[in-house]
């Protein structure tokens, strides 16, 4: 495997500190907590103007990758993908998805998948999808060093046991389950918890109830800060849209008409002109 040096930041005369894992925490309750995904380094570089969270979300699988669920997506993945967004961004705190399957054994064996993907993004800290079930683990984790992001409610990874990408709390049961899920989480030392696909008034109800500061998707603006998948705001996803994405640029409407554009000045012999051409010294 190639290694890079991590996390060295940009050449500046005044260098631009990072967003910690304490300032993140510190948000709640003052400003809302901006984040978005990014996987590679030129989105990296363009989100993190505006974020003070990216998240190197495993929908990677789904959004670069083309699968239908997040089932497939690896620690190396999560690493590649990782390091090029640590490279990329200089202000925002880079929290990198735990892939399934590689931490749900044991603490022991999250600990070994976290201290790795740390290791080789130079990313602040990861996150886990799971409620009560996963306390024990993000205590273990929190207590030897590595700063854990929860992820409860809709939780993509358990797609096959959901029986699909289902919104919950819609009745008292799941409600109450959520609630029980973030708490048991955030005791155990999570600095935020992303909620996802959680019905309004039991997002708000979390928020209170809960010392740490909420991330919604699909989640209210109840929530102390939101987060979307970066390729969906913009419009460059387009295998599907879930009703809370809101689309703020067409982007592949734009790269479906450039592309077009290409190849009829190529079959027309219009590019390359002049301009894109080396010709012989004079
Ligand atoms: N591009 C992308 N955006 C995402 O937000 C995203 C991913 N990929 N991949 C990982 C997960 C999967 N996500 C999804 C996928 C589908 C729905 C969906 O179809 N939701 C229905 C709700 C159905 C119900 O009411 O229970 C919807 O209509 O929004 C939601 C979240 C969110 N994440
Ligand atoms: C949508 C966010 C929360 C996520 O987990 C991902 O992008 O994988
Ligand atoms: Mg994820």
């Amino acid at each position: 495997m190639i290694s890079y040096p991590i996390s060295t930041p940009l050449s500046s005369a005044t260098p631009i500190k990072r967003l910690t894992v304490p300032a993140i925490k510190a948000m709640k309750g003052t400003v809302p907590i901006v984040c978005l995904t990014a996987y590679t380094a030129p989105v990296a570089r363009i989100v993190d103007e505006v974020t003070d969270l990216i998240l190197v979300g495993d929908s990677v699988g789904m959004v670069l990758y083309g699968t239908d669920t997040t089932i497939g997506v690896s620690v190396e993945m999560m690493c590649a993908h990782g390091q090029a967004v640590v490279r990329a961004s200089q202000r925002s705190c880079v929290v990198v998805d735990m892939p399934f399957g590689s931490y749900q054994k044991s603490p022991q064996q999250a600990f070994k998948t976290a201290v790795r993907i740390l290791k080789a993004t130079g990313a602040a800290a990861v996150k886990l999808e799971g409620g009560e079930e996963m306390a024990d683990t993000v205590n273990f984790l929190t207590h030897r060093g590595v700063p854990v992001c929860g992820h409860v409610g809709l939780m993509p990874q358990s797609v096959q046991v959901m029986g699909g990408f289902k919104v919950t709390g819609r009745d008292r049961e799941t409600a109450e389950k959520v609630c029980r899920d973030a708490t048991a989480i955030a005791e155990a030392g999570a600095f935020a918890i992303v909620l996802e696909g959680v019905i309004e008034p039991v997002a708000a109800e979390i928020t209170a109830q809960i010392a740490i500061p909420t991330i919604g998707i699909g989640a209210s603006s109840a929530c102390d800060g939101q987060v979307l998948v970066s390729d969906d705001i913009f419009g460059l996803f387009e295998g599907f849209k879930p009703k809370f994405v809101k689309r703020y640029a067409h982007i592949a409407e734009e790269m479906r008409e450039a592309a077009r554009q290409y190849a009829e000045e190529v079959r027309r012999r219009e590019f390359p002109d002049q301009n894109h051409v080396f010709t012989p010294k004079t």
